[in-house]
């Protein structure tokens, strides 16, 4: 190290240290400002008490915060042509004074931090990345913008994309990690863009659409913090081990008020967690079946083509076509939802059975009281109450899907093919199965927006918690006068104290909860994935239509997923969304891109591959095996990547099998998608488990098989491809398909 560097790293860690203090005390700080808000305990006006609980919330959060930037907290400085300096980390800093220490890398100043460039510096003559480890300030890198007015030594030193390459050359630990220190300027454009409207990225593989999205989340967390912390941010990811993969990134940017969901998770109170085929995805996918809830629904409406008679003790009701059209067309006029209808319905009917009962008992004029109070007796008959019950059943949507699958009869009534009951048709569910497909989480949605709410199980759950209510007021009033605080406090208010724990529940935590919470942002990853019905499903959660959609329409696996995004976005937004391209690829060395930009011609022969940022020297291989379950451990086991991960991904039809050969042979081998996988050393994996992660070194199985064994199986091939940071490898039992024999061949 010269001379000049370390005394320029001496100076920088003497300003870091400054910063880590200032941190300290603030944390400090914050807090003693939540131990005292606590300790004022549950005293007070209701207003108080709620005053109390935000404070107590806000400090809570600004405490978490402080925790959560640790580590590099400073990591940039910008030096501008006018001899001023910012300080660029991951929150803001001042000190007591107001004066600015370090500046948060979303606020507009630090923007030049990612966008200037020799060409428009922005007022910038030097961008400097600091590197630390701890509190430690271990090296600096500059990029010199302002090329006149530097030193003959500055010139020497010039070292644009050093920071970059040193982040993608580093070993992959099974989570992902946030690029604040390195975000490219195509990147930041999107991250910044306005968060009105919906903004579509589109890239290849590796381009960071994963990682700006999150990071586009954290910004505009911060630049609309109070609209977005009110109704929410969600992001939508393709599987459960992929959001694992990703949920330490927002938190480590200091936002943890986020909710990540597959689109599986977003039916409240339902884990759909079957693996269902193909095919019948496609089926439940698709935006028809929209018609065909609606028409599954009408059919629980359907009324007797003949007359109904209700045998009573004293004497037998009867009901006829005319008066079941009346009540029907009557419910249908009011436009409400199924189980709302039903109580325009049930009143016309009963209405009928009163005046007749009225009749038959020799009571001709009655008057409203009687008339009600004869209803209600007749209301409450069971023959009438099972009779109404089998004319317009109140149904859950779980009902409602279940009785359509369970019956050819009902499914041809709700418009579907022979071919298509064949596929859905079903058994009914048995206690403890998971009966539920991802598929049919946008089919039980549908469902719910027709059926309305209000269903028995709901009405008995609200009867209760009435009852529940009273009793806590009749006690509350009780303790009230008991302590004599009766005067300061009303019963009602005590009592929605008792149950203050909802209060404490972040806004991430209250949206997960309820399947009609409007999100104030939308952010969906690897869209391309999403079917019709998913579509509609996320549309209903955003009304506002504020969304940031990342996605490859390249790399669409599900045969139910999007070919083109005017097509997928067409029916909800027409032309009014905005698309924005990533081309670089920092993820895929540039020796394995190119096999991977074969395939890519298979998946259209227009499409482009990304551009990658790096070259490492180490070209992918093939090997040829007479026996895949023999020879496949051993391979796996020499390619072991010291302290790095290891991903063998295998055809969908494989993977048990080659899954439990390898979890045999193969010491901290993790098989299938699931947690367990991100943290070992070696994963096997099919090409749906796959997406949206990346290994230190890849190994695809039977690539012939991957290219043919689905409708996508090319996107599929690219997928798998382009998974590695740094080595591929490809083995096969028959010949290769044309498209990768430029692969060097390996001896065993
Ligand atoms: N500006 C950057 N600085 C450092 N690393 C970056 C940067 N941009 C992307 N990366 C890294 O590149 C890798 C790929 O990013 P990411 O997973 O977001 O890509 P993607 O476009 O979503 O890929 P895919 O479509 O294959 O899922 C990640 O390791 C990410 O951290």
């Amino acid at each position: 190290m010269s001379e000049s560097t370390a005394g320029e790293l001496a100076r920088e860690q003497k300003y870091v240290a400054a910063l880590y203090e200032r941190l300290d005390v603030l944390r400090e700080r914050t807090r003693g400002q939540l131990d005292d808000v606590l300790a004022q305990g549950a005293t007070g006006t209701h207003q108080n008490r709620s005053e109390r609980d935000s404070f107590a919330g806000m400090y809570a959060q600004r405490l978490a915060r402080l925790w959560a930037v640790e580590n590099s907290l400073c990591f940039g400085r910008l030096d501008h042509a006018d001899e001023t300096r910012l300080y660029i980390g991951r929150l803001g800093l001042s000190d007591d004074d107001q004066h600015r220490l370090l500046i948060d890398w979303r606020a507009p100043v630090a923007q030049p931090f990612y966008r200037a460039t020799p060409a428009a510096p922005m007022g910038v003559t030097r961008r400097r990345h600091l590197h630390t480890r701890g509190r430690t300030v271990t090296g600096v890198d500059d990029d010199l913008l302002d090329l006149d007015s530097l030193s003959e030594e500055d010139r020497a030193s010039l070292n644009g994309e050093a920071a970059l390459l040193a982040a993608l050359d580093e070993k992959r630990t099974g989570r992902m990690r946030d690029i604040v220190a390195t975000i490219q300027s195509e990147q930041d454009k999107i991250i910044r863009s306005d968060l009105n409207g919906v903004l579509v990225v589109q890239g290849g593989p590796g381009t960071g659409k994963t990682v700006v999205a999150l990071h586009r989340a954290a910004y505009l967390l911060y630049t609309y913090r109070e609209r977005l912390e009110r109704r929410g941010v969600l992001i939508i990811g393709p599987n459960l081990t992929f959001l694992r993969y990703i949920e330490q990134v927002l938190p480590s940017l200091g936002e943890t008020d986020v909710l990540l969901s597959t689109v599986g998770e977003l039916y409240p109170g339902l884990t759909a967690t079957r693996r269902e085929e193909p095919e019948v995805a496609v089926v439940k996918g698709a935006a028809r079946m929209a018609e065909v809830v609606a028409r599954a629904v009408r059919d629980r409406q359907r009324v007797p083509g003949k007359p109904l008679e209700i045998r009573l003790d004293k004497f037998t009701l009867r009901l006829d076509r005319q008066t079941f059209d009346a009540a029907r067309s009557r419910a249908m006029r009011s436009r409400k939802p199924h189980n709302q209808a039903r109580a325009v319905f049930v009143r016309h009917l009963l209405n009928v059975l009163t005046r007749q009962a009225a009749r038959h008992l020799g009571r001709g004029m009655l008057d409203d009281d009687d008339f009600a109070d004869l209803r209600e007796d007749i209301r409450t008959e069971e023959p009438v109450r099972a009779a109404l019950n089998r004319l317009w059943p109140y149904l859950t949507p779980q009902q409602l899907l279940i009785g359509l699958y369970t019956s050819k009869e009902r499914m041809a009534a709700a418009g579907l093919s022979p071919r298509e009951q064949d596929l859905l048709l079903r058994e009914p569910p048995r206690a403890g199965e998971s009966w539920w497909s991802e598929a049919d989480v946008p089919l039980l949605d549908e469902a719910a927006e027709l059926l309305g709410d209000i269903d028995e199980g709901v009405l008995r759950a609200a009867r209760r918690a009435e009852e529940e209510r009273a009793e806590r007021i009749a006690y509350a009033k009780e303790v009230l006068e008991l302590t004599g605080m009766a005067d300061i406090m009303d019963a009602e208010r005590f009592a929605e104290r008792q149950q203050a724990d909802d209060l404490y529940l972040t806004t991430a935590e209250r949206a997960a909860r309820d399947r009609t919470w409007a999100f104030g942002h939308v952010i969906v990853d690897e869209a391309q994935e999403l079917s019709e019905m998913a579509w509609r499903t996320v549309m209903r959660r955003c009304p506002s239509r504020s969304m940031t959609i990342v996605g490859d329409i390249a790399q669409t696996g599900t045969a139910a997923g999007a070919a083109s995004w005017g097509r997928m976005l067409g029916p909800y937004l027409q032309d009014r969304w905005r698309e924005a391209g990533l081309t670089v690829n920092y993820r895929t060395p540039a020796e394995l891109m190119a096999v991977a930009s074969q395939v890519l011609e298979l998946v259209g022969p227009d499409l482009k591959a990304p551009e990658s940022v790096r070259q490492t020297g180490e070209r992918p291989w093939a090997l040829k095996v007479d026996d895949m379950a023999g020879r496949l451990a051993p391979v796996v086991r020499e390619e072991i990547v010291e302290g790095g991960r290891l991903v063998v991904i295998v055809p969908a039809r494989d993977a048990e099998r080659l899954g439990a050969v390898i979890a045999a042979e193969v010491p901290g081998a993790a098989t299938g998608a699931g947690p367990a996988t991100l943290d070992a050393s070696v994963a096997v994996l099919s090409v749906a488990d796959a997406k949206g992660l990346e290994f230190d070194s890849v190994i695809v199985v039977e690539p012939g098989r991957i290219l043919t064994e689905s409708p996508r199986g090319p996107s599929d091939l690219y997928v798998a491809l382009t998974r590695a940071t740094r080595r591929l490898g490809v083995i096969h039992t028959g010949g290769l398909p044309a498209v990768l024999t430029g692969l060097d061949e390996r001896a065993l």
